[in-house]
């Protein structure tokens, strides 16, 4: 979408094996919650640049567009006292780099704060509601004159390009297959990849804010987050599993997101707030698998293949550094083109 809008001359097929409505365990993209929380630490700026036109874009979606399924709500990061004792008073730990970059950031009073938790901050945030999103950018394809295609399960990278709408070979491909990508045969990548399993579930309460909360003593790799759809509902989350491949719902883990969404949101199961049902009442569990990659996302022109373009490795942060990552690939592309004006994609 973004190489269309800077180059609307360029003959583009978007090709997947699996498309937006298709759910399945090796396609990522369905199972997020989602929202913008860059994860990029106060050092890596290469991440932050990446994040940062992702956070003005869904604002902007959230306000001109009501098709996208994006909207605003604030977003609140708590901290246990158990997660901020462990920082041994190192607060810089726990205030982003975004403080002086997103909308609205303050650092919640003390006095505020549920007991239990130490410290918190609050800013301006945004929730994309994956199953409009997608769907949305389908359509904006469409609109803007860009082919989808569905197309089998690749093996060989040079494949890819037998399958450009017009029939005839691509001229550029970009690999954006998340999860597999260095399965491929031609992808030749010595960074490790490797999935980090989540489980989130969608209810049918509604919560009021964005809201997260670090530090279960006893269970490093869970956390507690949720996120209210624009269209009602909730998405509560959940945990971090490197290298964990389970399909399967974790019931125990599930009943403890539970315990935590009610402890720290009562509002989910208070009837005189939207309506919410006096229980919890879950519509979906959803196991993804975040596409991790050692030392981050590879986006490159590949050394071998001068029509191969990659973008893959986005882990957690898929959605939020979308526009980031697309804005390199259009940089990458931009110098190629310079060399060969006329191209399919
Ligand atoms: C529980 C959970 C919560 C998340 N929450 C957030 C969040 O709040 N914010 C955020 O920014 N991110 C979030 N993420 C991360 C985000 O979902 C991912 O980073 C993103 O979806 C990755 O997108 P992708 O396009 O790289 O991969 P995918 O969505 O997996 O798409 C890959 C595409 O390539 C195709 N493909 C792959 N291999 C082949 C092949 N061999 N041949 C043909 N086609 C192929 C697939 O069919 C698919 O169409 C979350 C993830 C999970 C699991």
């Amino acid at each position: 979408l973004e190489l269309k809008r800077w180059n609307p001359d360029l003959d583009i097929t978007v090709a997947g094996h699996h498309l937006p409505g298709d759910i399945d365990p090796s396609y990522t993209s369905p199972y997020a919650g989602a929202n913008w929380h860059s994860f990029a630490t106060h050092e890596d700026k290469e991440l932050q640049e990446i994040d940062k036109p992702g956070y003005k874009k869904f604002l902007q979606l959230a306000d001109s567009d009501p098709r996208s399924g994006v909207w605003k709500v604030d977003n609140v990061s708590m901290y246990t006292d158990y997660e901020v004792s462990n920082g041994k008073g190192n607060m810089k730990k726990f205030i982003p780099w975004f403080k002086d970059f997103v909308d609205d950031f303050e650092i919640v009073d003390k006095s505020k704060l549920p007991q239990g938790i130490g410290f918190a901050h609050k800013f301006k945030g945004v929730v994309v509601s994956v199953p409009t999103y997608l769907p949305y950018l389908v359509q904006q394809n469409k609109e803007i004159g860009n082919t989808i295609s569905r197309i089998p399960n690749l093996f060989n990278i040079d494949d890819a390009r037998k399958f450009h709408s017009s029939g005839k070979r691509a001229d550029y491909v970009i690999n954006a297959t998340g999860l597999h990508a260095n399965k491929i045969v031609g992808v030749n990548d010595k960074k490790l990849n490797f999935p980090v399993r989540g489980q989130v579930l969608l209810v049918k309460n509604n919560a009021k804010i964005q809201l997260s909360v670090e530090g279960f003593p006893g269970v490093p790799n869970e956390m507690l987050y949720m996120m209210p759809r624009k269209e009602g509902g909730t998405i509560i989350g959940g945990c971090f599993f490197p290298g964990n491949t389970s399909i399967h719902e974790d019931k125990e883990l599930t009943e403890r997101i539970i315990k935590r969404a009610v402890k720290f949101a009562p509002e989910l199961i208070d009837p005189s707030y939207k309506n919410n049902p006096s229980k919890i009442e879950i519509v979906k569990v959803n196991v993804g698998f975040r596409p991790f990659r050692e030392d981050g996302a590879r986006v490159e022109l590949d050394k071998e293949r001068s029509w191969l373009i990659h973008n893959y490795g986005a882990g957690a942060g898929g959605y939020q550094g979308s526009f980031g990552l697309a804005k390199k690939v259009v940089e990458i592309m931009k110098q190629e083109l310079s060399k060969k004006p006329k191209s399919k994609l």
